[in-house]
């Protein structure tokens, strides 16, 4: 199963195909616009959201509300677009009206992208850089992570650090959690941590600043058995670290424990195995659900951190790249912080990665195929 988007983020839309879906699979159009509207939401985020409603529409693949087993292309229109169309124009000279971009914003892929690709125009690079792209994203991960439960799999996320805040505190079963943050508006599992995370983004916004943070992502039900440690590529943890690293501005992923495993001894860190009513067991779960890049059916528990945006209103020192002359930018709007919307499209991509890891192991053309697969797997290993 493989996944192509494109789109400019001020073009007309955003497209996606997925291809290698099995058959009857039963897509539920209006989850997927849930998680459109979730990934808009958020404490901090800027201008656009107020624009922008997104939805899906599916163009193929899809009939009597289940896969043919044939390519799915998604669209996910951009509001903004009637703003844009004489500046992102797909035919024709540009007006004189549209001016060149040509100081490139630190923290952003402008200069590499500029001269990477011989623009003269930063905005051919911004356009598509910019992480309006995760809306596909997260449509496409939507859809599998419909596959993962049709399988008994369900994805978590939740913001668990921003900024300097720390939301140490996570009482309660991982549903009881995930339902939590659900419910909240900064989408995270501790309502004290809340309202310090809203005064925090307050803060850096009237300072000119912007925020950062940490977000977990838990997926239940999964099997023993998923990725491989025969081959580098197969690794699970390595596909789900590129994978939370696809998403604009991820710049740290950790597993399990993660780098809180390097600061303590072996005998506080791998999970001990136990054996009772015919079925293995951990005592812990520090391992994250993977040991040697496979699944080892506890829940897998990913986290990503989020670098702040790095369009700031208080702006950072740069060069125009026609005159190299310094120049500090003035900016319309930005996010101030988007770590939410971030695990939003964080639960999307390990949805992605894991489902493509139990197509891998299961695959059929077609959904009850791939559950006789999986329940004779299951059968086998349960008798081991
Ligand atoms: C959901 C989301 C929203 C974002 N919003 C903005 C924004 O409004 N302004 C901005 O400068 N960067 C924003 N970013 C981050 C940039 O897209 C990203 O830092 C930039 O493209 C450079 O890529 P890199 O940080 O992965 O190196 C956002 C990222 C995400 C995930
Ligand atoms: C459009 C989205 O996020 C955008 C991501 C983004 C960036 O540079 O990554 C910059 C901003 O775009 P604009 O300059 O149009 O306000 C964000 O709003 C979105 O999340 O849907």
């Amino acid at each position: 199963m493989r996944y192509l988007t494109a789109g400019e983020s001020h073009g007309p839309a955003l497209t996606a195909i997925v291809e290698g879906l099995p058959s009857n699979l039963a897509v539920d159009i209006d989850d997927v616009n849930h998680q459109l509207w979730r990934r808009q939401q958020g404490y901090g985020r800027g201008g656009r959201m107020r624009i922008e409603s997104d939805r899906v529409e599916v163009m193929s693949g899809v009939r009597f509300g289940k896969t043919m087993g044939t390519p799915v292309a998604l669209l996910v229109h951009n509001k903004d677009w009637r703003n844009w169309s004489e500046k992102m124009a797909i035919t024709g000279e540009a007006p004189d009206s549209v001016v060149e971009i040509t100081k490139p914003r630190p923290g952003h892929a402008d200069l590499a992208g500029a001269l990477k690709y011989g623009q003269e125009d930063v905005r051919n690079v911004l356009e598509r850089a910019s992480a309006r792209n995760t809306a596909t994203m997260v449509a496409v991960g939507t859809i599998a992570r419909q596959l993962l439960r049709r399988f008994g799999m369900e994805v978590y996320g939740h913001v668990v650090e921003l900024g300097h805040v720390k939301v140490d505190q996570l009482e309660g079963t991982i549903p009881e959690i995930a339902e939590r943050a659900e419910k909240s508006e900064v989408r995270v599992a501790d309502p004290d941590a809340e309202q310090r995370i809203i005064d925090a983004i307050t803060q850096a916004k009237a300072d000119g600043d912007t925020l950062g943070g940490i977000f977990e992502i838990i997926v239940t039900g999964v099997p023993i058995g998923l990725g491989s440690y025969a081959h580098p590529d197969r690794k699970l943890d390595g596909r789900l670290a590129q994978s939370l690293m696809s998403i604009q501005a991820i710049k740290g992923v950790e597993i399990g424990l993660g780098f809180e495993a390097a600061r303590r001894p072996g005998s506080q860190v791998h999970d001990e195995i136990g054996h009772r009513q015919g079925e293995y067991y951990r005592r812990s779960n520090n391992a994250g659900g993977l040991e040697g890049g496979v699944t080892n059916g506890q829940p897998l528990v990913v986290r990503a951190a989020m670098k702040p945006i790095p369009t700031l209103y208080k702006p950072l020192e740069s060069v125009d790249m026609r005159t190299k002359e310094p120049f500090r930018a003035t900016i319309e709007r930005s996010d101030v912080c988007a770590v939410p919307a971030a695990s939003v499209v964080g639960e999307a991509m390990v949805a992605w990665t894991v489902a493509q890891a139990f197509l891998e192991k299961f695959g059929g053309d077609s959904v009850e195929e791939m559950q006789d697969n999986y329940d004779n797997y299951l059968r086998r290993v349960g008798e081991r």
